[in-house]
């Protein structure tokens, strides 16, 4: 059985004071920190790099690190990422010339790897590599951007993609990414997710100085997921 994993997109935090952040909300009962890579070619966007996520590590961050590539090409940063204190990495496949490839570069740095499907891309690449793959990611918004609107299709390719991992009896998890709130956790678990990325629907729009701020959110989402 594969525990529930709640995982907070720091592409919402606040970014002056990143390492407080992810410590009160790992405190508040979160489980994994979903580091979101943007290169402003594979997406709209620019954010963060290896240095940040080593930056989480030296602060003193022992909870597991998911790092969502949305790069382009994406084989070259991966090494950095692993030396940085990468727990997962995940990529997109059409960034990717050899997927095959760049799955296995993942695991041999040592990291657990995973392929991200954006609303319109198909689950068909995973025909070959499923025995490749730590990690599937759906994106339920499309990339480049925290605040978006869940995409409601998101829940036929979601349980479509349930069916593909149970019938394979690999242990992978299965990860859904935008949009992802309190007011619908609960139906997205249901539909066979284990691991929740959420960034504005934790850490919103507020910035005060409260450590336990994130408590009631974290609480909310785990009784929603427990229903
Ligand atoms: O990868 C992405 C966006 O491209 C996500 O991880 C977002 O950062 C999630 O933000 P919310 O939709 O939960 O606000
Ligand atoms: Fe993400």
């Amino acid at each position: 059985m594969t525990p529930d994993l709640i995982a907070p997109s720091i592409l919402s935090a606040d970014f002056a004071r990143l390492g407080e952040e992810v410590d009160n909300v790992l405190a508040a009962g979160a489980d994994i920190v979903h580091f979101d890579v943007m290169d402003n070619h594979y997406v709209p966007n620019l954010t963060i790099g290896p240095l940040v996520c080593e930056a989480l590590r030296k602060h003193g961050v022992t909870a597991p690190i998911d790092v969502h590539l949305m790069v382009k090409p994406v084989d070259r940063i991966i090494p950095d990422f692993a030396a940085a204190g990468a727990t997962y990495i995940t990529f997109h496949p059409e960034a990717s010339e050899h997927i095959d490839r760049t799955l296995q570069l993942i695991r041999s740095e040592g990291c657990k790897a995973g392929l991200v499907f954006n609303p319109a891309t198909s689950l068909s690449y995973l025909d070959y590599v499923m025995d490749k793959i730590d990690m599937i990611l759906l994106m339920s918004v499309n990339p480049g951007f925290g605040g978006q609107s869940f995409i409601p299709a998101t829940m036929d390719k979601l349980r479509a993609a349930r069916k593909m991992i149970d019938a394979s009896g690999l242990d992978i998890r299965l990860e859904v990414d935008g949009g992802v709130k309190a007011d619908n956790i609960g139906e997205i678990k249901a539909a066979g997710a284990d691991t929740f990325v959420s960034g504005s629907g934790i850490f919103g729009k507020g910035r005060d100085s409260d450590p336990h701020r994130y408590d009631s959110i974290i609480r909310e989402m785990r009784e929603q997921m427990d229903r």
